[in-house]
């Protein structure tokens, strides 16, 4: 995948870093990325949120890292966690090649340990969105971690990848039945397939 980018992106264009990998995922290789299907609805809410603070929980390649960048204001900030060192040494080249290094921050490590150190090591204080594509089985005690150590602020807007496939049951139910969040499902389908998924747009009430 890579390899793809180098040899047909553009240095320092993101849109271009996009289309070489969904071509890559599409005529070689299935990949994890989000895609070009919900890539899209992804790029509505980041455009609509138009955010000054961003988390990412699960850069992978840094497909949708390249997206949610490539949108955002000059002075916002992309955190992004990745705990599989292999996948976050190619999503850096993945960033870099896009020029988005400036606007990046990819962290290493597990969310569950990160996630409340996010204030006194990186001076946020509350995200203004949060998008979920880690371990399907983390999306809720990791919600319900950032609500603990209020990093969510009236108005965040948490966005959730794979709630149909592979599936987010727990939180669903969850952010669904509570009256801290108004939530909305977005129907897709998983990337580079006719197979149903989609995303979870979450508003934090407060
Ligand atoms: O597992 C996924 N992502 C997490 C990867 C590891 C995250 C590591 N990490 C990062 C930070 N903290 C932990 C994922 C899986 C699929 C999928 C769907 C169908 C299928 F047959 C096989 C796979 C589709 C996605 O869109 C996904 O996002
Ligand atoms: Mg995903």
């Amino acid at each position: 995948m890579l390899a793809a980018v180098q040899k047909n992106a553009t240095r320092g264009d993101p849109r271009s870093v996009v289309k070489a990998i969904d071509q890559f995922c599409r005529q070689k290789e299935w990949a994890m990325n989000v895609g070009d299907e919900k890539g899209c609805i992804l790029d509505s809410v980041v455009t609509e949120v138009n955010p000054a603070t961003v988390l990412e929980l699960g850069t992978y390649c840094g497909y949708s890292t390249v997206r949610i960048a490539s949108l955002l204001p000059s002075n916002a900030k992309l955190i992004t966690l990745e705990f599989n060192p292999d996948y976050a040494a190619i999503a850096r080249q993945v960033i870099a090649w896009a020029g988005l290094e400036d606007k990046v921050q990819l962290v290493e490590g597990a969310s569950g340990d990160w996630i409340p150190k996010m204030k006194e090591k990186f001076g946020i204080e509350t995200f203004d969105l949060v998008f979920l594509d880690h371990w399907k089985d983390r999306y809720l005690p990791d919600t319900k971690l950032m609500e603990e150590c209020g990093l969510l602020r009236k108005g965040s807007i948490l966005l959730a990848d794979n709630v149909i496939c592979p599936g987010t049951p727990d939180y669903l139910e969850y952010i669904r039945n509570s009256p801290r969040y108004k939530s909305q499902y977005f129907k897709s389908h998983l990337e580079y397939t006719k197979v149903e998924d989609g995303l979870e747009k979450s508003v934090f009430l407060g």
